[in-house]
This record gives C-alpha cells, sequence and structure tokens, in this order.
C-alpha cells in the first residue's frame, strides 16, 4: 500500500485527501510541520507528499511554493480543489449550551489555529473576539489537539469539525470564514506516477521559466508563445530566484499536456529566446463536486 505524508490529523490536508483519494486505499502518515510532510517522500519514508498550495482568498502560500522550487526535486502529481470550512471549537462546558455564541465568545481569551486559517476569518475574529490573543501554530488539528490537552475553558480553536469530533470539542460557531468561496488548492508530489480511480477533469502542466536577462519585452515573448498556439494559462506568478535581488523566474501553471502537440512546441521555442524551462509537473487535475461530499 503507497504511503502518504501529510499534514495531521484533524486538519483540512487530511480531510482533502481522504475526500480525493479515499480512506482505504493509502496509508496516511501525520506529519505537524511541512518541511517534515516534504522531507518523508524526499527521504523515501513515504511515496507521497499533500501540500497545500493555494487558497482563494490568500492565494499561494510562498513558504510551500518556494520549498517545492528550491529544496524539493518531486514533480507533481496530481492536484485538487477543496472547500475550506472554518469553526470555533472549544472544550464542552457546562451550561454551555444555554449560552448564545455571543456569550460564550466573551470567556475566551486565547485561540489556536493556523496562520493561513486566521487570515481566513478576519471579520469574525474581529466582531465576536476582538479581545482575545491569536496564536498561530503548524496547523488546525494542532490547534485542537492544544485546546484538549490545555483543558482550559477559556482556549479556544479554529479547525475542521473533523478535528473537534477527533479531540471531543464542542462546536461555538459553524462555518466562520470571511468569504463563502473558501477553497484551498492542493497538490499531491512524489516520484511515482499517481493512478487516480476517479477520471480527472483536465490535465495541466506546472512549469518555471527564467527569463535569459532583463530586457524589453522578454515576458511578452514568452506569453505569444502561448498566446498564439491558443493555450490558455491559468496562473502565472513571480517569485524571487533567491540568487540575486532583483532576479525572478515565473511560476506558470498551463492548461494543457505534455503529451499535446502544441505545449512542448511551445517550451521549444521559449527555450529558443534564451529562458531555462523546467517542469514541475503535468498532472490530472480534480474538482470537487459538493453532492458527492454531502451524501
Ligand atoms: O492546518 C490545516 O488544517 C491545513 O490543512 C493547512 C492549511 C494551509 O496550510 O493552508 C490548509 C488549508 C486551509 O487553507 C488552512 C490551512
Amino acid at each position: 500500500m503507497k504511503k502518504i505524508a501529510l499534514l495531521g490529523p484533524g486538519t483540512f490536508t487530511e480531510e482533502s485527501a481522504h475526500y480525493f483519494l479515499g480512506r482505504s486505499s493509502y496509508e496516511y502518515m501525520n506529519y505537524k510541520l511541512i518541511p517534515d510532510v516534504f522531507q518523508s517522500t524526499v527521504g523515501g519514508t513515504t511515496d507521497y507528499s499533500v501540500i497545500p498550495i493555494e487558497n482563494t482568498f490568500e492565494g499561494s502560500v510562498n513558504l510551500h511554493v518556494d520549498t517545492l522550487v528550491h529544496e524539493v526535486d518531486l514533480p507533481i502529481q496530481a492536484e485538487w480543489v477543496y472547500p475550506i470550512s472554518i469553526n470555533l471549537l472549544r472544550l464542552p462546558q457546562e451550561g454551555g449550551a444555554s449560552e448564545t455564541m455571543e456569550d460564550s465568545c466573551k470567556r475566551i481569551r486565547k485561540v489556536y489555529s493556523h496562520g493561513v486559517t486566521l487570515a481566513q476569518c478576519q471579520q469574525f475574529l474581529r466582531r465576536y473576539l476582538p479581545h482575545v490573543e491569536l496564536e498561530a501554530v503548524g496547523s488546525n488539528g494542532e490547534a485542537a489537539r492544544l485546546v484538549k490537552e490545555l483543558a482550559q475553558p477559556e482556549i479556544a480553536a479554529l479547525a475542521p469539525l473533523a478535528a473537534g469530533t477527533m479531540y471531543g470539542l464542542e462546536t461555538l460557531a459553524k462555518g466562520i470564514h470571511d468569504h463563502e468561496d473558501n477553497f484551498t488548492r492542493f497538490i499531491l508530489i512524489g516520484r511515482d506516477k499517481f493512478e487516480g480511480e476517479k477520471p480527472a477533469n483536465r490535465t495541466k502542466t506546472t512549469i518555471l521559466v527564467t527569463l535569459p536577462s532583463d530586457y524589453p519585452g522578454a515576458l511578452h515573448q514568452v506569453l505569444s508563445a502561448f498566446s498564439w498556439r491558443r493555450i490558455n494559462l491559468s496562473k502565472i506568478e513571480s517569485r524571487p530566484t533567491k540568487k540575486k535581488l532583483g532576479t525572478y523566474f515565473f511560476y506558470i501553471d498551463v492548461e494543457a499536456s505534455m503529451d499535446s502537440v502544441l505545449l512542448p512546441a511551445a517550451l521549444q521555442e521559449i527555450e529558443a529566446i534564451g529562458c531555462l524551462v523546467r517542469i514541475l509537473g503535468c498532472y490530472p487535475t480534480y474538482d470537487y463536486v459538493a453532492d458527492i461530499a454531502e451524501e
């Protein structure tokens, strides 16, 4: 059975992996920090890692993108997008059920959560918990575990409902993220090709392009290699090369497969103008289908 490393337990990463990959088809191994997730697959302890890479409202998780690019030489094998529904959890309190959510919030003094999750709940935190100390921890599952371990009525966590069930916590408020369409994109990285059971919605290729030097129109030339072939790009972002101040490469998601005729030709054209092209992966992408999850 293939082994999959992820941030967990009790995280959105785990929830999304169970949804897309199934609970029983793989052996899941939990790690407390993302660098350890990456390293377990690099070192061969696990076959794949699941990495959160982008959120609808927070954008790319730069640390994870940079680790993938600079420190880990493993291709992307699959990608999925999963809805993130955040909840306020605490230890069950005697008489707590008869209290309003607002009154319960007034008793809270400290909230643990993942930094990205805190950023996704700014409006709720400002409105109901302006007085609390917020502390970012390695994952939302870890936040829920701390609430259980510290066992103090004034400590709460922002986390998935599954984390609440795991640690016997009570839900004070459900779905408290600021924006309705709160989704996170996860990637699966590893040496072996991923053979998914479900049919993919699309195939995507992620590339890194480094321009030869800073000259007028260089990026335009790169983009035109895609545009005249009518190849769609779903993302383009610049990130520092970390070699010299002011030098960047472009991280580009292309809505095409390396098996097509057009994409390899476009990449050849880009290389011919002196750019360096690195392929981070050509992989299936899976969309979330609400009604299956709610069954
Ligand atoms: O802590 C978790 O629950 C995670 O799965 C991590 C993570 C992230 O790193 O972005 C995943 C999805 C959510 O956007 C918030 C946190």
